[in-house]
């Protein structure tokens, strides 16, 4: 199943410098390990924003939800799931 997903970073100003710079560090270990994966095929900056649009592909919800749940800067995200359904106009249908 494919998800398209909005994330908005939120990260505190106040944020101990250590933390801040060992989270990234994981969140960037834990994304770039889905994405080899074949998991997280798609990951786009927002243009002007500290965001991203992703998409996922992964076997149903209850997978996405341990994913996203599971991103070390989710404490400081707010996210928004979209799920897709293939279009009927898609020519790769034929
Ligand atoms: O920077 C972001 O958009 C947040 C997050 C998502 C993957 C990653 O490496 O960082």
């Amino acid at each position: 199943m494919l998800f398209h997903v909005r994330m908005d970073v939120h990260i505190p100003q106040d944020l101990d410098p250590d933390v801040r710079a060992d989270t990234l560090a994981r969140e960037k270990a834990y994304s770039q390990e889905l994405q080899r994966a074949g998991t997280w095929p798609h990951i786009w900056r927002i243009v002007g924003e500290y965001s991203n649009y992703s998409i996922f592909d992964v076997a149903d919800n209850d997978e996405l939800h341990t994913i996203l749940s599971g991103l070390p800067l989710f404490p400081y995200m707010t996210i928004k799931v979209t799920p897709l359904a293939t279009h009927p106009s898609d020519i790769a249908l034929g």
